[in-house]
């Protein structure tokens, strides 16, 4: 029997509740609530109850005492209407199909060996990028749009193998850019349909209507290319050049054979494979981007800690040679670069929202059954109990004492990949390419801001939550030799 009460919070007004308050820097409105309520406090958002946890000592309640509880999305309508349901991994709720699901995707695309097979696409798009850099020397571009289609290609490369079909889908990197903008951004904002069932039919604002388009524009991008795999399996296919995948099945293809398996506990389908397809190249993809352009813009801001990096890198991987993949683990001071960035930005500031199975007790207070549970994790990463000058970016307090940090969430005072059974599942490869592209960066460019332009840090708030103005940059003359990334 719980008998606890609500967790205190702001009164707002009737039916809308403090809808009309919310701020456009919910981050920053969320955290100072937490100043006034304290670290848990509820909202009436409509007809929705939402609690918001602002403290290490919550997050470790809900994501590891209770996780089982907390275990299932409280999906946006608009999130619904884009993957066909909720039918991918970061919408499912939790039970068998998501277990499913999940473990397909880290087994067989990001476990060790998976990884190791795919060492080389990496290096290739890795490279590819360097070079496509070198020509631009002097010349202004943008970091995230870099890092984008970078990733874009690394996770085509993973998907589709070295086929043709992969270096289709490599081509349409630049829309997907702008669609994925779109889709974050209708993600971002908040939807009156979530807050009040009774006028969800009428999508009000529309946002469920434009994901329908969205999601049809992703459907005419998968589809041939799902077909073409297909028919190519059944030895119908129309690989030419060479290009067909040699030796071990490529990720596609393994969820393909999945969904022809008759005997399977729990049988995939073409719109289960299409939705899981959307959490790689969507939640891999803008993520890792926005990460690498945060670090790059942390360091124009402080040269001294570039120069610092650079020396790291030039010690480990030598001026004669290029990056490659296995000199990650060496580079300890660019680690603790990307730990502070995640700390001071972390992508996703307030997590995916939960919803509880049952009531439940929290921080001394009950969280009703199906309340929408937001975890405030940038609150907690600038906790000034927590940290010592939270705002500052100082890489090195994360040097002391490396066993303590990492991304796994097991140290609640840091979660930038959340925590519990819904951690990111694509940590492995997020990890990797964040180093990899900004270790390649920094090592073959020193860096420049264009003329009279000032690095400007300030962030716009959005399920993924990026700089306000995207960072533009100069990369000039580093490494002697560019044939270091033939
Ligand atoms: C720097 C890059 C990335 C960051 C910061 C990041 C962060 C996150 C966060 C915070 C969550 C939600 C965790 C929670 O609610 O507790 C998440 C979920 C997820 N991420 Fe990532 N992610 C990154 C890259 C990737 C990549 C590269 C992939 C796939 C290739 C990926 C796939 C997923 C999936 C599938 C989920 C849903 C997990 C679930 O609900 O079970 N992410 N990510």
């Amino acid at each position: 029997q719980i008998t606890a009460r609500l967790p205190p919070g702001p009164c707002g007004l009737p039916i809308v509740g403090y809808l009309p308050f919310l701020d456009t820097d919910l981050h920053r409105q969320f955290t100072e609530l937490a100043n006034q309520y304290g670290p848990i406090y509820k909202l009436w958002l409509g007809k929705k109850l939402c609690v918001v946890l602002n403290s290490p000592s919550l997050a470790k309640e809900v994501v590891r005492d209770q996780d089982m509880i907390f275990s299932s999305r409280d999906p946006h309508i608009a999130a619904l209407a884009l993957t066909y349901g909720g039918f991918n991994i970061l919408w499912a709720p939790y039970g068998p199909y998501w277990r499913t699901i999940r473990k397909v995707f880290v087994r067989e695309m990001l476990s060790n060996t998976s990884l190791e097979d795919t060492y080389s696409l990496r290096g290739d798009e890795v490279k590819k990028t360097i070079r496509d850099l070198h020509s631009k020397i002097g010349t202004a571009v943008e970091i995230s749009e870099i890092a984008f289609l970078t990733e874009f290609n690394v996770v085509m490369s993973m998907l589709w193998g070295r086929t043709v079909d992969s270096q289709r889908a490599k081509s349409i990197g630049t829309e997907f850019r702008a669609l994925v903008f779109k889709i974050i951004e209708l993600l971002s904002k908040p939807n009156v349909s979530d807050f009040f069932p009774i006028l969800a039919r009428f999508d009000v604002q529309g946002v469920e209507r434009e994901m329908k388009r969205l999601s049809k524009w992703v459907d005419g991008i998968f589809d041939p290319l799902l077909e073409s795999r297909t028919r190519m399996s059944r030895g119908e296919g129309d690989q030419e050049g060479g290009m067909k995948s040699k030796g071990k099945k490529d990720f596609i293809q393994i969820l393909l054979e999945l969904k022809e398996r008759e005997d399977a506990a729990i049988p995939i389908t073409l719109q289960q494979i299409k939705a899981l397809l959307l959490d790689i190249v969507i939640g891999g993809t803008d993520t890792t981007a926005t990460m690498v352009e945060w670090v790059m813009a942390e360091l124009l801001h402080k040269p001294e800690v570039m120069k610092k990096v650079q020396e790291e890198l030039a010690d480990i991987v030598g001026l004669d040679n290029g990056v490659e993949e296995y000199h990650m683990p060496k580079l300890h001071y660019l680690d603790a670069i990307l730990k502070e960035t995640f700390r001071l930005h972390p992508a996703l500031p307030l997590l995916v929202p939960k919803r509880p199975n049952q009531s439940s007790i929290v921080g001394g207070y009950t969280i009703p059954k199906d309340t929408r549970v937001v975890l405030n994790v940038w609150a907690i990463h600038r906790d000034p109990e927590g940290w010592d000058g939270p705002s500052e970016f100082k890489p090195e307090r994360f040097l002391s004492d490396t066993s303590e940090w990492d991304y796994n969430g097991n140290n609640f005072k840091f979660l930038p990949f959340g925590s519990g059974r819904r951690i990111c599942a694509g940590i492995p490869l997020a990890e990797k390419m964040v180093m990899y592209m900004l270790a390649s960066l920094l090592h073959s460019f020193n860096w420049k801001v264009p003329e009279g332009e000032e690095i400007d840090l300030s962030e716009k708030f959005g399920i993924v939550m990026k700089k306000s103005k995207p960072l533009i940059a100069i990369p000039t003359q580093r490494l002697s030799s560019l044939k270091l990334y033939a």
